[in-house]
């Protein structure tokens, strides 16, 4: 939908801040550009919108040439969020989001509808509509200036660091809040970060750029994680891209034990008669079968349950929904080296080892190569053929 096709911009100083960028941002998904302070990734995405000119190649919006339509009506299609949410401090929450509908002539009242309808979207409590912005919390404020970009229904939604200025937890809650709205919208969003963590959480598509406003890669970020195109980009991805990498892999394939699980009412003779399966520990469960905690097999023979006397579980994964990273998480968390898998309803589904989740992994691992190996022979193929 958004062609950049051999861009540069070069600012009247002389500082090339984009050199050459060729990018084919997808429709209704969303194309993170991300990348080390001052790589132009700013410049990039000011210029989808012209509030900077590129000084050389052309970007299209649908196959036209954004400089062939006025500027104005460039915009409207196109919300723009920064970071700090960039809200009029004299205009309550609700007609800060109205602010594009009244700009494009609709009536006050449709208009606060529509804000009103926008803030239960993005998660905003209809009882903030009337307050100003310096009486919102940061992350509330993130949310105000989300709703705001959304009020007119653009089909584009570009994004300046829309969620820096917020603390980690309440910037998760952001990520996983415009993942559902993108769900519901299918917005073209074009999501500017120096986060990698974010980057690769939110993106379908990441276009890593280099100092000088290089394109150095732009792949989903399976692939980026899995094949860093040089030591630029894997110097970018930290340390710890094995590890990260693990979040696309599905922990449905993992062998969960459940004999190792007993009910808090469970009898001495009914441990006791159980073969916990190679487990170090049993987990109990209350009645609804929720996990209580880790107990040493031996206490628990002594028909002694009491909740005090177990070890902490740790916080237990989602089978099948969570990835292999979060089911490793849990076990290299847990006291016994066991994770924890629960349904969607929080009740004990199974456990796992460490050992099994680490066969998994070298499973998954060479599942990507088996895969790999058969697309290049395909191609290889091809080539011939
Ligand atoms: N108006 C300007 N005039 C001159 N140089 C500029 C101007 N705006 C940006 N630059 C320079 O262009 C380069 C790219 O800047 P840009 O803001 O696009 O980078 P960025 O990747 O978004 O950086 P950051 O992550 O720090 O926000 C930098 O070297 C910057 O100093």
């Amino acid at each position: 939908m958004i062609r950049i096709d051999s861009v540069t911009k070069r600012y009247p100083d002389g500082t090339v801040a984009v050199d050459r960028l060729s990018l084919e941002i997808p429709d209704r998904s969303i194309t993170v550009l991300v990348g080390p302070s001052g790589c132009g990734k700013t410049t990039t995405l000011r210029m989808i919108n012209r509030m900077v000119e590129p000084s050389e190649g052309t970007i299209l919006l649908d196959g036209k040439d954004i400089t062939q339509q006025p500027v104005n009506t460039l915009r409207r299609s196109m919300g723009y969020v920064i970071q700090n949410a960039g809200l009029f401090q004299h205009r309550t929450i609700v007609d800060n989001i109205a602010t594009v509908p009244r700009m494009l002539g609709w009536g006050k009242e449709k208009a606060r509808a529509r804000a009103r309808e926008l803030m239960e979207r993005v998660g905003l409590d209809a009882t903030l509509a009337k307050r100003y912005p310096y009486q919102l919390s940061g992350g509330q404020q993130q949310r105000v200036g989300v709703a705001r970009a959304l009020a007119a229904d653009p089909p584009v939604l570009l994004m300046d660091e829309p969620f820096s200025a917020v603390d980690p937890v309440v910037r998760k809650g952001l990520q996983e809040e415009l993942l559902r709205i993108q769900d519901e919208l299918g917005k073209t969003i074009v999501f500017v970060t120096h986060d990698i963590d974010e980057a690769v959480k939110i993106g379908t598509m990441v276009a890593v750029m280099r100092t000088g406003g290089k394109l150095a890669q732009f792949a989903p970020p399976a692939e980026l994680l899995s094949h860093p195109a040089d030591e630029f980009v894997e110097d970018f991805l930290g340390a710890d891209r094995g590890i990260r990498r693990l979040s696309f892999f599905p922990s449905a394939g993992l062998e969960l034990l459940t004999a190792p699980i007993v009910a808090i009412d469970s009898t001495a003779e009914q441990i006791t008669a159980r073969d916990t399966a190679g487990a170090p520990y049993l987990l109990v469960t209350d009645l609804e079968g929720r996990p209580l905690g880790w107990g040493e097999p031996d206490r628990l023979t002594a028909g002694d349950i009491r909740a005090e006397h177990l070890l902490s579980h740790g916080r237990p994964f989602v089978a099948g929904t969570d990835s292999l990273r979060a089911a490793l998480d849990c076990a290299v968390l847990s006291p016994t080296g066991w994770a924890v898998a629960v349904d969607a309803e929080g009740r004990a589904a199974g456990v796992v080892s460490q050992q099994t989740i680490a066969e998994a992994i070298r499973g998954a691992h060479a599942e990507g190569r088996e895969a790999e190996q058969a697309t290049r022979a395909t191609q290889v193929t091809k080539a011939v053929g």
